[in-house]
């Protein structure tokens, strides 16, 4: 596989008019082959991101190369190698199924190729629609064709602009799969959600933005690792009224108002939670239950959102 960044992007920056900044000098790349999940808050600026890209957001500022090649010296043939699946429906309802991703086809470029538009539709799950109106698809059907249409070309970096939003579990895990198949077959994956468990299922490497800034990027699994916590919540048979063994409280656990309750946070480098319940044995406070808790992405993302120390630090 090539070693050239998919996508790079240098100190991209759009300005709507007025004071509204919406992405102030984003520096990203994005390597081949991998799943990189852009999350969020509404208002982020991650439409704006992915808009850029594609050629539906003019940017202010900054340098844009899809695989290698300078969007402001050839603003269409690089994006030939784009997908979009974007966040609304957008297909002309009178259109077949199959006549949608014609169009599309052509709309890239390409001639008409019946046996990829039949391809990409049975791995969608949608061979058996082909010739019906987009507008009697269900909703659900809607968003696979949308799938499709991104990927009727073969692109090589594909956006996903909230892929699953409003889809029953059932297809979520169906696209997921495939998903993780098209990367697996070396294609590019971007993209935005704002289920956390959508890019923790998927994502080899997660940015945060805010505000129009890039806060963080890292690998998942070593983000998860690095702010990741496990909490270990342990309830005394009795409640205590006297403070927590010295040893107890130095590795950081705390007792709850009621004293029944003991909270440690295990982070990297603390004492192992088996430590701590040791202790509580040997100072005679006998547990009647032991509760272990593992922080999410979601947990690691509201902190970094609200400015927590351990994870600002972290770009
Ligand atoms: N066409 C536009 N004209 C003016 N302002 C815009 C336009 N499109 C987006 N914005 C503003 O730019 C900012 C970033 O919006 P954007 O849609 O990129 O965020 P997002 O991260 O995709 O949000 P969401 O998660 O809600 O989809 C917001 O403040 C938004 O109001």
């Amino acid at each position: 596989m090539s070693s050239t960044p998919a996508l790079e992007l240098r100190g991209l920056t759009k300005n709507y008019g007025g004071k509204l900044t919406a992405l102030t000098d984003v520096n990203l790349t994005i390597r081949p082959g991998e799943i990189f999940a852009l999350l969020g808050p509404n208002g982020a600026g991650k439409t704006t991101l992915i808009g850029s890209v594609c050629g539906l957001v003019k940017k202010t500022s900054g340098k844009i190369l899809v695989f290698g090649h300078d969007l402001d010296e050839d603003p269409v043939r690089p994006r030939y190698e784009v997908g979009l699946v974007p966040q609304e429906i957008n297909f002309d309802p009178f259109f077949s199924v199959a006549e949608s991703l014609y169009i599309q086809q052509g709309y890239y470029g390409q001639k008409r190729d019946e046996a990829r538009v039949m391809e990409v539709l049975t791995a969608l799950n949608l061979q058996n629609k082909a010739d019906s109106l987009t507008r009697a698809l269900s909703g659900g059907m809607k968003r696979r064709l949308l799938i499709a249409k991104a990927l009727v070309h073969k692109p090589r970096l594909v956006f996903l602009d909230e892929p699953t939003a409003g889809v029953d579990v059932e297809l979520r895990r169906d696209l997921w799969n495939y998903v993780r198949k098209l990367a697996a077959e070396g294609t590019t994956i971007v993209l935005t959600t704002h289920y956390l468990e959508e890019a923790e299922e998927l994502a080899d490497r997660v940015g945060i933005i805010n505000e129009g800034k890039l806060l963080l990027v890292e690998e998942k699994k070593a983000l998860l690792r690095r702010l990741g916590e496990k909490r270990l919540i342990v309830t005394l048979t009795e409640p205590i009224t006297a403070p927590l063994p010295e040893s107890v409280r130095k590795a950081g656990a705390t007792l709850s108002a009621d004293g029944r309750t003991v909270t440690y946070p295990e982070r990297e480098g603390s004492a192992p939670a088996g430590d701590i319940l040791r202790a509580l044995y040997t100072h005679g406070l006998p547990v009647s239950d032991v509760e272990t808790r593992h922080s999410r992405l979601e947990d690691i993302l509201i902190d970094i959102l609200r400015g927590k120390p351990a994870a600002a630090g972290a770009a």
